[in-house]
């Protein structure tokens, strides 16, 4: 049956009362079907390799190749009406446990029994770590060092721990364009990294699932890091054109040895939990399903040790180390900017935004 012209308006006008967003990948189906469905085959020019989300929409474009308008229209209409149809709001009936829990805050900061925990809290983005994010963890941690709480927890929400950086950090350029970007990335990175090289009282993260990228790095400057057996641990710096932070080029071949720290970091190999705790990077792992509970109650007996007995150990075991670390931010974190400004980068984002590729 054709699609009339009435059909597309209808599916044009749908889309804008959609409840649910359909995430970036259905908008760019949508963006692409449109733009086909209006103007026919992509014959603008391409934007600028800068220019990321202007390009990843001419990708999507351009990849209908010569798709006539008539079935791009057929497409969209057929695309619109899967979503209207799956974005129906849960009838009353629904249990409370199927539906989704609300994304409130991206981090949620909660100070019990002696324990300051750190919640990442963006679990539909798999806690992927925006500009925001990272100001909040350091207001936090400064908060944190001085609270009463004798020990300090980083964990996630939902499946996943961390997805490392959000990708889409990129794209929010400001007037100064993408050296800025760079630059201001470069600071912050510095000032995230030196404020966990400082903490001064035992830093857990409580790793419920996957790991990724920063959020990887950073372990080796974690007291103790505790695992389900579901977690994996992976440092893709390559296949992003990225190089190594968080001081995982000093800490990672001392925890484990050179040539297998090289194999994570220049070859991006994922640990599954139990090879990330032979490597000495994961204190214990701990089977899924007793995770919460052992973990926890775990913690609930060290707060009770004396805090300033804790600060002060803490000190002495990383007092050696911290000029050093620091300086290894320092270079880290300048080489990286560079790195964002090069093609292999940009293209590794291009493609994760435009969903070509997944790690
Ligand atoms: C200023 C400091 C800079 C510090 C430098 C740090 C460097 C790093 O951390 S490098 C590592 C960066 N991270 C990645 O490259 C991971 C990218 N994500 C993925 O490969 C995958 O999403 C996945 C393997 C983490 C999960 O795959 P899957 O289970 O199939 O789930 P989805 O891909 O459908 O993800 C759901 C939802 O979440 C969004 N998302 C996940 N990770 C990120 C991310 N890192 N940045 C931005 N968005 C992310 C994903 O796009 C999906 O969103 P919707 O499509 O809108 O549903």
């Amino acid at each position: 049956m054709r699609t009339s012209q009435k059909d597309f308006n209808d599916a044009v006008s749908q889309v804008k009362l959609l409840k649910e967003d359909p995430g970036n990948e259905v908008k760019l189906k949508l963006y692409a079907l449109y733009k086909q469905a209006t103007e026919g085959p992509c014959n603008v020019p391409k934007p600028g390799m800068l220019d990321f989300i202007n390009k990843t929409k001419w990708d999507a474009w351009n990849a209908l190749g010569s798709l006539s308008k008539e079935a791009a229209r057929q497409k969209y209409v057929d695309l619109v009406s899967s979503l209207s149809t799956s974005s129906k709001s849960p009838s009353p009936e629904t249990p409370a446990a199927d539906r989704k829990p609300p994304e409130g805050n991206s981090l949620v900061v909660t100070s019990e029994d002696g324990i300051t925990t750190i919640r990442l809290n963006r679990p539909t983005k798999k806690n992927a770590l925006t500009t925001q994010m990272y100001h909040d963890i350091i207001a936090a941690l400064q908060a944190a060092s001085k609270d009463e709480s004798t020990i300090t927890v980083l964990t996630g929400s939902g499946d996943y721990y961390c997805s490392g950086n959000d990708l889409t950090n990129f794209t929010h350029l400001s007037a100064g364009g993408l050296e800025e970007m760079a630059r201001s990335g470069e600071v912050l990175l510095r000032d995230f990294v030196d404020c966990l090289i400082d903490f001064p009282k035992p830093l857990v993260a409580v790793v419920n699932g996957p790991a990724v990228g920063i959020s990887v790095t950073i372990l080796g400057l974690f007291d103790v890091v505790y695992a389900t057996d579901r977690a994996t641990f992976h440092t893709p710096f390559s296949h992003l054109g990225q190089s190594p932070e968080g001081c995982s080029s000093y800490t990672f071949p001392k925890i484990m040895g050179s040539s297998k720290a090289a194999e994570m970091l220049l070859f991006g190999k994922k640990l599954t939990a139990q090879e990330a705790c032979a490597r000495g990077l994961v204190t214990e792992v701990f089977p899924d399903g007793t995770f919460q509970k052992e973990v926890w109650a775990r913690l609930k007996a060290y707060s009770k040790l004396p805090p300033n007995a804790l600060r002060i150990s803490k000190q002495i075991i990383r007092k050696q180390e911290k000029e050093k670390l620091h300086a290894v931010n320092a270079e880290e974190s300048s080489v990286l900017r560079e790195r964002w400004l090069s093609d292999e980068c940009m293209n590794a984002i291009a493609s994760f935004l435009s969903r070509k590729a997944k790690l």
